[in-house]
Protein backbone atom coordinates (compact mmCIF):
# COMPACT_ATOMS: atom_id res chain seq x y z
CA UNK A 1 0.00 0.00 0.00
CA UNK A 2 1.52 3.53 -1.10
CA UNK A 3 1.76 6.30 1.89
CA UNK A 4 -1.03 8.42 0.41
CA UNK A 5 -3.22 4.78 0.44
CA UNK A 6 -2.18 4.30 4.06
CA UNK A 7 -3.10 7.87 4.91
CA UNK A 8 -6.28 7.75 3.16
CA UNK A 9 -7.55 4.27 5.18
CA UNK A 10 -6.56 6.29 8.23
CA UNK A 11 -8.88 9.71 7.65
CA UNK A 12 -11.61 6.74 6.69
CA UNK A 13 -10.91 5.34 9.74
CA UNK A 14 -10.75 8.83 11.96
CA UNK A 15 -14.18 9.65 10.25
CA UNK A 16 -16.36 6.32 10.97
CA UNK A 17 -14.96 6.43 14.39
CA UNK A 18 -15.91 9.94 15.15
CA UNK A 19 -19.69 10.13 13.05
CA UNK A 20 -20.44 13.87 12.63
CA UNK A 21 -17.69 15.56 13.52
CA UNK A 22 -16.72 17.80 10.88
CA UNK A 23 -14.66 20.07 12.05
CA UNK A 24 -13.00 17.34 13.97
CA UNK A 25 -12.45 15.66 10.26
CA UNK A 26 -11.15 18.56 8.56
CA UNK A 27 -8.36 19.69 10.84
CA UNK A 28 -7.14 15.51 10.55
CA UNK A 29 -7.65 15.79 7.14
CA UNK A 30 -5.15 18.48 6.71
CA UNK A 31 -2.61 17.24 8.96
CA UNK A 32 -2.93 14.24 6.85
CA UNK A 33 -2.48 15.74 3.26
CA UNK A 34 0.80 17.56 4.56
CA UNK A 35 2.44 14.56 6.32
CA UNK A 36 3.45 11.93 3.48
CA UNK A 37 6.95 12.95 2.91
CA UNK A 38 7.73 12.96 6.56
CA UNK A 39 6.44 9.61 6.60
CA UNK A 40 8.45 8.36 3.54
CA UNK A 41 11.62 9.75 5.54
CA UNK A 42 10.54 7.82 8.52
CA UNK A 43 8.57 4.08 8.04
CA UNK A 44 9.53 3.43 11.77
CA UNK A 45 6.43 6.38 12.18
CA UNK A 46 4.20 3.59 10.52
CA UNK A 47 5.23 0.89 11.93
CA UNK A 48 4.38 2.03 15.57
CA UNK A 49 0.90 3.54 13.96
CA UNK A 50 2.07 6.90 15.10
CA UNK A 51 -0.82 8.51 12.66
CA UNK A 52 -3.34 6.42 14.29
CA UNK A 53 -2.36 7.03 18.22
CA UNK A 54 -2.13 10.67 17.23
CA UNK A 55 -5.67 10.70 15.90
CA UNK A 56 -7.63 9.01 19.11
CA UNK A 57 -7.21 11.44 22.03
CA UNK A 58 -5.61 9.93 25.05
CA UNK A 59 -8.97 11.21 27.70
CA UNK A 60 -12.13 12.62 26.37
CA UNK A 61 -14.32 14.07 29.31
CA UNK A 62 -17.98 15.09 29.09
CA UNK A 63 -20.37 16.33 32.01
CA UNK A 64 -22.86 18.01 33.18
CA UNK A 65 -23.09 21.54 34.24
CA UNK A 66 -25.54 22.81 36.10
CA UNK A 67 -26.14 26.56 37.28
CA UNK A 68 -28.52 28.87 38.37
CA UNK A 69 -29.55 32.20 36.34
CA UNK A 70 -30.55 35.27 38.75
CA UNK A 71 -34.39 35.08 38.49
CA UNK A 72 -33.84 31.09 40.12
CA UNK A 73 -33.58 29.47 37.26
CA UNK A 74 -31.95 26.10 36.40
CA UNK A 75 -30.03 25.33 33.47
CA UNK A 76 -27.99 22.55 32.48
CA UNK A 77 -25.19 22.63 30.28
CA UNK A 78 -22.46 20.33 28.77
CA UNK A 79 -18.83 20.56 29.76
CA UNK A 80 -16.05 19.15 27.84
CA UNK A 81 -12.05 18.24 27.99
CA UNK A 82 -10.51 16.09 25.69
CA UNK A 83 -7.01 15.69 26.61
CA UNK A 84 -5.66 14.51 23.14
CA UNK A 85 -1.62 14.06 23.47
CA UNK A 86 0.95 14.32 26.74
CA UNK A 87 4.02 13.34 24.81
CA UNK A 88 5.67 16.68 24.95
CA UNK A 89 4.49 17.86 28.14
CA UNK A 90 0.66 18.22 30.50
CA UNK A 91 -2.36 18.62 28.45
CA UNK A 92 -2.33 22.72 27.37
CA UNK A 93 -5.06 24.19 25.22
CA UNK A 94 -7.60 26.93 26.29
CA UNK A 95 -11.59 26.74 27.34
CA UNK A 96 -14.07 27.72 24.95
CA UNK A 97 -17.45 29.04 26.07
CA UNK A 98 -20.04 29.07 23.38
CA UNK A 99 -23.24 27.93 22.01
CA UNK A 100 -21.82 26.38 18.97
CA UNK A 101 -19.47 23.95 21.16
CA UNK A 102 -19.85 20.21 20.79
CA UNK A 103 -17.16 17.06 21.12
CA UNK A 104 -16.40 17.28 17.27
CA UNK A 105 -15.47 21.12 18.11
CA UNK A 106 -13.28 20.50 21.03
CA UNK A 107 -11.04 17.56 19.10
CA UNK A 108 -10.64 19.51 16.33
CA UNK A 109 -8.86 22.66 18.53
CA UNK A 110 -7.17 20.02 20.57
CA UNK A 111 -5.97 18.40 18.05
CA UNK A 112 -4.71 21.24 16.07
CA UNK A 113 -3.27 22.16 19.87
CA UNK A 114 -0.80 19.38 19.67
CA UNK A 115 0.89 20.56 16.85
CA UNK A 116 0.68 23.81 17.74
CA UNK A 117 2.22 23.37 21.22
CA UNK A 118 4.98 21.29 19.55
CA UNK A 119 6.24 24.05 17.36
CA UNK A 120 6.60 26.67 20.11
CA UNK A 121 9.49 24.70 21.50
CA UNK A 122 8.00 24.59 25.25
CA UNK A 123 7.18 21.48 26.70
CA UNK A 124 3.10 21.29 26.71
CA UNK A 125 1.03 18.84 25.42
CA UNK A 126 -2.17 19.23 23.52
CA UNK A 127 -6.06 19.59 24.78
CA UNK A 128 -8.70 21.66 24.88
CA UNK A 129 -12.14 22.01 26.78
CA UNK A 130 -15.36 24.15 26.84
CA UNK A 131 -18.83 24.13 27.37
CA UNK A 132 -22.13 25.03 25.15
CA UNK A 133 -22.58 27.59 27.54
CA UNK A 134 -23.41 31.13 26.19
CA UNK A 135 -21.90 33.87 28.51
CA UNK A 136 -23.08 36.63 26.07
CA UNK A 137 -25.83 38.78 28.35
CA UNK A 138 -25.37 36.97 31.41
CA UNK A 139 -24.39 38.46 34.51
CA UNK A 140 -21.43 38.83 35.89
CA UNK A 141 -22.80 36.36 38.82
CA UNK A 142 -24.35 34.35 36.64
CA UNK A 143 -20.79 33.92 34.60
CA UNK A 144 -19.30 33.04 37.77
CA UNK A 145 -21.87 30.32 39.13
CA UNK A 146 -21.83 28.71 35.87
CA UNK A 147 -17.64 28.91 36.38
CA UNK A 148 -17.93 27.97 39.63
CA UNK A 149 -19.89 24.85 38.73
CA UNK A 150 -17.88 24.18 35.63
CA UNK A 151 -14.81 23.91 38.28
CA UNK A 152 -16.17 21.62 40.67
CA UNK A 153 -16.13 18.93 37.81
CA UNK A 154 -12.97 19.52 35.85
CA UNK A 155 -10.48 20.15 39.09
CA UNK A 156 -10.27 16.18 39.16
CA UNK A 157 -8.66 16.34 35.93
CA UNK A 158 -6.23 19.16 36.03
CA UNK A 159 -3.36 20.17 37.39
CA UNK A 160 0.08 21.97 36.81
CA UNK A 161 1.75 18.76 35.94
CA UNK A 162 -1.21 17.26 33.92
CA UNK A 163 -3.62 19.64 32.40
CA UNK A 164 -3.13 23.34 32.20
CA UNK A 165 -6.29 24.96 30.71
CA UNK A 166 -6.46 28.76 29.87
CA UNK A 167 -8.51 30.88 27.75
CA UNK A 168 -10.74 30.99 24.23
CA UNK A 169 -13.63 32.59 23.04
CA UNK A 170 -15.95 33.17 25.60
CA UNK A 171 -13.23 33.00 28.03
CA UNK A 172 -10.93 35.69 29.30
CA UNK A 173 -9.77 37.30 32.07
CA UNK A 174 -13.03 37.38 34.27
CA UNK A 175 -13.75 33.39 33.38
CA UNK A 176 -10.02 32.67 34.52
CA UNK A 177 -10.55 34.22 37.82
CA UNK A 178 -13.48 32.67 38.55
CA UNK A 179 -12.12 29.50 37.67
CA UNK A 180 -9.03 29.76 39.47
CA UNK A 181 -11.19 31.40 42.68
CA UNK A 182 -12.78 27.57 42.54
CA UNK A 183 -9.92 25.39 41.75
CA UNK A 184 -8.17 26.97 45.17
CA UNK A 185 -11.33 26.70 47.50
CA UNK A 186 -12.06 22.97 45.94
CA UNK A 187 -8.14 21.44 46.25
CA UNK A 188 -6.72 23.96 49.16
CA UNK A 189 -4.12 24.49 47.30
CA UNK A 190 -2.78 27.69 46.00
CA UNK A 191 -1.56 26.01 43.11
CA UNK A 192 -0.64 29.10 40.57
CA UNK A 193 0.14 26.38 37.22
CA UNK A 194 -2.50 24.99 37.09
CA UNK A 195 -4.37 27.50 34.80
CA UNK A 196 -2.26 30.19 32.51
CA UNK A 197 -4.06 33.78 31.21
CA UNK A 198 -4.82 34.37 35.18
CA UNK A 199 -4.68 38.32 35.81
CA UNK A 200 -1.27 40.12 36.87
CA UNK A 201 -2.49 40.38 40.21
CA UNK A 202 -2.37 36.61 41.21
CA UNK A 203 0.02 34.91 39.38
CA UNK A 204 -0.49 35.98 35.85
CA UNK A 205 1.99 37.27 33.29
CA UNK A 206 2.72 40.24 31.45
CA UNK A 207 1.98 40.00 27.89
CA UNK A 208 -0.13 36.60 27.90
CA UNK A 209 -3.16 38.84 27.17
CA UNK A 210 -1.77 40.38 24.22
CA UNK A 211 0.53 37.54 23.23
CA UNK A 212 -1.98 36.05 20.33
CA UNK A 213 -2.64 38.80 18.38
CA UNK A 214 0.95 40.44 18.77
CA UNK A 215 2.69 36.78 17.94
CA UNK A 216 0.16 36.58 14.77
CA UNK A 217 1.41 40.28 13.67
CA UNK A 218 5.40 39.41 14.44
CA UNK A 219 5.09 36.50 12.31
CA UNK A 220 3.10 38.23 9.25
CA UNK A 221 5.88 40.27 9.54
CA UNK A 222 8.69 37.60 9.21
CA UNK A 223 6.80 36.07 6.32
CA UNK A 224 6.82 39.08 4.27
CA UNK A 225 10.12 39.76 5.67
CA UNK A 226 11.09 36.45 3.57
CA UNK A 227 9.18 37.71 0.69
CA UNK A 228 11.35 41.19 0.97
CA UNK A 229 8.87 42.94 2.66
CA UNK A 230 6.91 44.37 5.51
CA UNK A 231 3.77 45.49 7.36
CA UNK A 232 4.27 48.92 6.89
CA UNK A 233 2.09 51.45 4.59
CA UNK A 234 -0.31 47.91 4.46
CA UNK A 235 -4.18 48.21 4.49
CA UNK A 236 -5.24 45.50 6.75
CA UNK A 237 -8.41 43.63 7.34
CA UNK A 238 -8.92 42.03 10.71
CA UNK A 239 -12.30 39.86 11.54
CA UNK A 240 -13.44 39.24 15.44
CA UNK A 241 -13.16 42.21 17.99
CA UNK A 242 -11.47 39.75 20.87
CA UNK A 243 -9.00 39.01 22.11
CA UNK A 244 -6.85 38.02 19.60
CA UNK A 245 -8.41 40.42 17.34
CA UNK A 246 -7.72 43.50 19.32
CA UNK A 247 -4.05 42.59 19.77
CA UNK A 248 -3.51 42.49 16.73
CA UNK A 249 -4.86 45.70 15.31
CA UNK A 250 -2.93 47.05 18.74
CA UNK A 251 0.33 45.59 17.21
CA UNK A 252 -0.11 46.06 13.31
CA UNK A 253 -0.44 50.09 14.04
CA UNK A 254 2.98 49.85 16.02
CA UNK A 255 3.93 48.06 13.29
CA UNK A 256 3.07 51.40 10.82
CA UNK A 257 0.35 49.36 9.22
CA UNK A 258 -3.71 50.15 9.28
CA UNK A 259 -6.25 48.05 10.47
CA UNK A 260 -9.48 49.63 8.82
CA UNK A 261 -11.96 46.97 9.64
CA UNK A 262 -13.26 43.91 12.07
CA UNK A 263 -15.99 42.32 13.48
CA UNK A 264 -17.88 40.62 15.72
CA UNK A 265 -20.85 37.97 15.20
CA UNK A 266 -23.18 40.77 14.49
CA UNK A 267 -21.95 42.79 11.55
CA UNK A 268 -18.47 44.61 10.62
CA UNK A 269 -17.36 47.74 11.58
CA UNK A 270 -15.32 50.20 8.23
CA UNK A 271 -13.41 52.59 9.84
CA UNK A 272 -11.04 54.22 7.05
CA UNK A 273 -8.89 56.25 9.37
CA UNK A 274 -7.76 52.86 11.08
CA UNK A 275 -9.51 51.87 13.98
CA UNK A 276 -9.09 53.26 17.03
CA UNK A 277 -8.02 50.63 19.59
CA UNK A 278 -8.75 52.18 23.13
CA UNK A 279 -12.24 52.95 21.94
CA UNK A 280 -12.73 49.46 20.74
CA UNK A 281 -11.49 48.37 23.95
CA UNK A 282 -13.74 50.52 25.86
CA UNK A 283 -16.49 49.20 23.42
CA UNK A 284 -15.44 45.81 23.75
CA UNK A 285 -13.27 44.73 27.16
CA UNK A 286 -14.76 47.26 29.46
CA UNK A 287 -18.76 47.75 28.08
CA UNK A 288 -18.79 44.00 26.76
CA UNK A 289 -20.86 45.50 24.12
CA UNK A 290 -21.90 44.77 20.43
CA UNK A 291 -19.58 46.29 17.81
CA UNK A 292 -22.13 48.80 16.07
CA UNK A 293 -21.71 51.17 19.45
CA UNK A 294 -17.93 51.57 18.15
CA UNK A 295 -19.18 54.13 15.30
CA UNK A 296 -21.04 56.05 17.85
CA UNK A 297 -17.43 57.41 19.08
CA UNK A 298 -16.36 57.36 15.65
CA UNK A 299 -17.67 60.08 13.16
CA UNK A 300 -16.58 58.86 9.63
CA UNK A 301 -16.80 54.84 10.64
CA UNK A 302 -19.60 52.79 9.68
CA UNK A 303 -21.63 49.62 10.79
CA UNK A 304 -22.51 46.85 8.70
CA UNK A 305 -24.46 44.17 9.68
CA UNK A 306 -24.01 40.36 8.94
CA UNK A 307 -21.26 38.74 7.39
CA UNK A 308 -19.88 40.66 4.17
CA UNK A 309 -16.53 41.64 5.74
CA UNK A 310 -13.94 39.88 4.05
CA UNK A 311 -15.83 40.34 0.25
CA UNK A 312 -16.40 43.88 1.06
CA UNK A 313 -13.39 45.90 2.57
CA UNK A 314 -10.42 45.34 0.10
CA UNK A 315 -7.00 44.64 1.62
CA UNK A 316 -3.21 43.76 1.64
CA UNK A 317 -3.04 41.67 4.35
CA UNK A 318 -6.08 39.98 5.89
CA UNK A 319 -5.88 38.64 10.06
CA UNK A 320 -8.98 36.53 10.19
CA UNK A 321 -9.14 36.16 14.14
CA UNK A 322 -12.47 35.43 15.13
CA UNK A 323 -14.19 31.46 14.41
CA UNK A 324 -13.63 28.69 12.19
CA UNK A 325 -14.44 28.07 8.37
CA UNK A 326 -14.85 31.76 8.17
CA UNK A 327 -13.26 32.61 5.33
CA UNK A 328 -14.95 30.67 2.08
CA UNK A 329 -13.90 30.30 -1.51
CA UNK A 330 -15.62 33.30 -2.36
CA UNK A 331 -14.51 35.03 0.19
CA UNK A 332 -11.03 33.87 -0.59
CA UNK A 333 -11.89 34.71 -4.38
CA UNK A 334 -12.87 38.79 -3.07
CA UNK A 335 -9.49 39.05 -1.28
CA UNK A 336 -7.74 37.50 -3.85
CA UNK A 337 -9.29 40.12 -6.67
CA UNK A 338 -9.02 43.27 -3.73
CA UNK A 339 -5.20 42.73 -3.50
CA UNK A 340 -4.52 40.77 -1.00
CA UNK A 341 -0.83 39.63 -0.73
CA UNK A 342 -1.15 37.58 2.43
CA UNK A 343 -3.01 35.94 4.97
CA UNK A 344 -2.28 35.03 8.88
CA UNK A 345 -4.35 33.32 10.79
CA UNK A 346 -5.23 34.44 14.09
CA UNK A 347 -7.87 32.38 14.92
CA UNK A 348 -8.27 28.57 14.78
CA UNK A 349 -8.78 26.88 10.88
CA UNK A 350 -10.22 30.18 9.95
CA UNK A 351 -10.18 29.50 6.24
CA UNK A 352 -11.82 26.69 4.61
CA UNK A 353 -9.62 24.39 2.83
CA UNK A 354 -11.34 25.36 -0.10
CA UNK A 355 -10.37 29.15 0.33
CA UNK A 356 -6.87 27.68 1.27
CA UNK A 357 -6.48 26.50 -2.08
CA UNK A 358 -7.68 29.89 -3.68
CA UNK A 359 -4.71 31.62 -2.03
CA UNK A 360 -2.22 28.45 -3.03
CA UNK A 361 -3.05 29.17 -6.54
CA UNK A 362 -3.07 32.79 -6.56
CA UNK A 363 0.38 33.02 -5.21
CA UNK A 364 -1.09 34.61 -1.67
CA UNK A 365 1.27 33.92 1.37
CA UNK A 366 -0.38 32.14 3.63
CA UNK A 367 0.40 31.51 7.55
CA UNK A 368 -1.67 28.44 8.93
CA UNK A 369 -3.19 29.31 12.88
CA UNK A 370 -1.13 26.53 14.36
CA UNK A 371 2.45 28.24 13.54
CA UNK A 372 1.18 31.80 13.41
CA UNK A 373 -1.35 32.07 16.63
CA UNK A 374 0.93 30.12 18.60
CA UNK A 375 2.19 32.84 20.57
CA UNK A 376 -0.97 32.74 22.55
CA UNK A 377 0.16 29.41 24.36
CA UNK A 378 3.41 30.16 23.86
CA UNK A 379 3.36 33.17 26.53
CA UNK A 380 1.28 30.86 28.62
CA UNK A 381 4.57 27.94 28.58
CA UNK A 382 5.99 31.33 30.53
CA UNK A 383 3.35 31.98 32.46
CA UNK A 384 3.61 28.37 33.29
CA UNK A 385 7.65 29.11 33.81
CA UNK A 386 7.36 32.13 35.92
CA UNK A 387 4.84 30.20 38.51
CA UNK A 388 7.26 27.66 38.84
CA UNK A 389 10.33 29.37 39.90
CA UNK A 390 7.85 32.39 41.36
CA UNK A 391 8.75 34.91 39.15
CA UNK A 392 7.53 37.68 37.64
CA UNK A 393 9.29 39.51 34.69
CA UNK A 394 8.65 42.63 32.75
CA UNK A 395 6.54 43.76 30.14
CA UNK A 396 9.46 44.78 27.93
CA UNK A 397 11.17 41.26 28.30
CA UNK A 398 7.88 38.84 27.97
CA UNK A 399 7.87 40.80 24.42
CA UNK A 400 11.15 40.11 23.72
CA UNK A 401 10.72 36.67 23.98
CA UNK A 402 7.43 36.44 22.54
CA UNK A 403 8.99 37.84 19.59
CA UNK A 404 11.77 35.60 19.61
CA UNK A 405 9.28 32.80 19.79
CA UNK A 406 7.31 33.46 16.88
CA UNK A 407 10.77 33.98 14.83
CA UNK A 408 12.39 30.58 15.68
CA UNK A 409 8.31 29.53 14.58
CA UNK A 410 8.42 31.27 11.43
CA UNK A 411 12.54 29.87 10.84
CA UNK A 412 10.96 26.19 11.82
CA UNK A 413 8.06 26.46 9.60
CA UNK A 414 10.21 27.98 6.60
CA UNK A 415 13.06 25.59 6.83
CA UNK A 416 10.83 22.54 6.91
CA UNK A 417 9.14 23.42 3.79
CA UNK A 418 12.21 23.89 1.84
CA UNK A 419 14.08 20.70 3.52
CA UNK A 420 10.88 18.62 1.70
CA UNK A 421 11.00 20.83 -0.99
CA UNK A 422 7.92 22.92 -1.17
CA UNK A 423 9.13 26.47 -0.36
CA UNK A 424 6.58 29.23 0.78
CA UNK A 425 4.73 26.43 1.83
CA UNK A 426 3.82 26.98 5.67
CA UNK A 427 1.07 24.52 6.03
CA UNK A 428 3.52 21.79 5.26
CA UNK A 429 6.08 23.13 6.95
CA UNK A 430 4.26 23.66 10.40
CA UNK A 431 2.23 20.43 9.92
CA UNK A 432 5.55 18.04 9.36
CA UNK A 433 7.44 20.22 11.82
CA UNK A 434 5.08 19.87 14.75
CA UNK A 435 4.43 16.33 13.42
CA UNK A 436 8.09 15.19 13.49
CA UNK A 437 8.47 16.84 17.26
CA UNK A 438 5.40 14.56 18.66
CA UNK A 439 6.00 11.69 16.57
CA UNK A 440 9.88 11.01 18.16
CA UNK A 441 8.79 11.98 21.30
CA UNK A 442 6.31 9.22 21.50
CA UNK A 443 8.39 6.84 19.41
CA UNK A 444 10.64 7.41 22.84
CA UNK A 445 8.10 6.55 25.20
CA UNK A 446 6.84 3.20 23.61
CA UNK A 447 3.32 2.03 23.32
CA UNK A 448 1.36 3.77 25.48
N1 LIG B 1 -7.28 33.62 23.14
C1 LIG B 1 -6.19 33.02 22.71
O1 LIG B 1 -5.12 33.13 23.33
C2 LIG B 1 -6.20 32.25 21.46
C3 LIG B 1 -7.30 32.20 20.63
N2 LIG B 1 -7.23 31.57 19.42
C4 LIG B 1 -8.36 31.54 18.52
O2 LIG B 1 -8.66 32.87 18.11
C5 LIG B 1 -10.06 32.99 17.80
C6 LIG B 1 -10.65 34.12 18.62
O3 LIG B 1 -10.49 33.83 20.00
P1 LIG B 1 -10.52 34.97 21.13
O4 LIG B 1 -10.17 36.27 20.55
O5 LIG B 1 -9.76 34.43 22.26
O6 LIG B 1 -12.05 34.94 21.55
P2 LIG B 1 -12.98 36.14 22.06
O7 LIG B 1 -14.15 35.51 22.66
O8 LIG B 1 -12.17 37.10 22.86
O9 LIG B 1 -13.35 36.86 20.71
C7 LIG B 1 -13.97 36.18 19.66
C8 LIG B 1 -14.39 37.19 18.65
O10 LIG B 1 -14.86 36.51 17.49
C9 LIG B 1 -16.18 36.94 17.21
N3 LIG B 1 -16.93 35.79 16.69
C10 LIG B 1 -17.17 34.61 17.29
N4 LIG B 1 -17.94 33.84 16.51
C11 LIG B 1 -18.14 34.56 15.39
C12 LIG B 1 -18.85 34.31 14.20
N5 LIG B 1 -19.52 33.16 14.03
N6 LIG B 1 -18.85 35.28 13.24
C13 LIG B 1 -18.17 36.44 13.43
N7 LIG B 1 -17.49 36.74 14.55
C14 LIG B 1 -17.49 35.81 15.50
C15 LIG B 1 -16.75 37.41 18.52
O11 LIG B 1 -17.81 38.31 18.32
C16 LIG B 1 -15.52 38.06 19.13
O12 LIG B 1 -15.34 39.35 18.63
C17 LIG B 1 -10.64 31.60 18.07
O13 LIG B 1 -10.58 30.86 16.88
C18 LIG B 1 -9.66 31.00 19.07
O14 LIG B 1 -9.70 29.59 19.06
C19 LIG B 1 -6.07 30.99 19.00
C20 LIG B 1 -4.96 31.00 19.77
C21 LIG B 1 -4.96 31.54 21.10
O1 LIG C 1 -2.82 29.51 26.25
C1 LIG C 1 -3.29 28.39 26.13
O2 LIG C 1 -3.06 27.44 26.85
C2 LIG C 1 -4.27 28.07 25.04
C3 LIG C 1 -4.35 28.97 23.88
C4 LIG C 1 -5.31 28.35 22.92
O3 LIG C 1 -6.38 27.91 23.31
C5 LIG C 1 -4.95 28.21 21.54
O4 LIG C 1 -3.76 28.30 21.22
O5 LIG C 1 -5.84 27.95 20.71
Amino acid sequence: MSVQDKLDSIFTAVVHRNPGESEFHQAVREVLDSVAPALGKHPEYAQAKIIERICEPERQIIFRVPWEDDRGEVHINRGFRVEFNSALGPYKGGLRFHPSVYLGIVKFLGFEQLFKNALTGMPIGGGKGGSDFDPKGRSDREVMRFCQSFMTELYRHIGEYTDVPAGDIGVGGREIGYLFGQYKRITNRYESGVLTGKGLVYGGAQVRREATGYGAVFFAEEMLRAAGDGIEGKRVVVSGSGNVAIYAIEKVHQLGGLVVACSDSSGYVRDDKGIDVAVLKEVKEVRRERIEQYVRHRPGATFTPGGGLWRDVPCAVAIPSATQNEIDADDAAALVAGGCVAVVEGANMPTTPAAVRVFAEAGVRFAPGKAANAGGVAASALEMQQNASRDSWTFEYSEQRLHGIMRDIHARCYATAEEYGMPGNYVAGANIDGFRMVAEAMLAHGLI
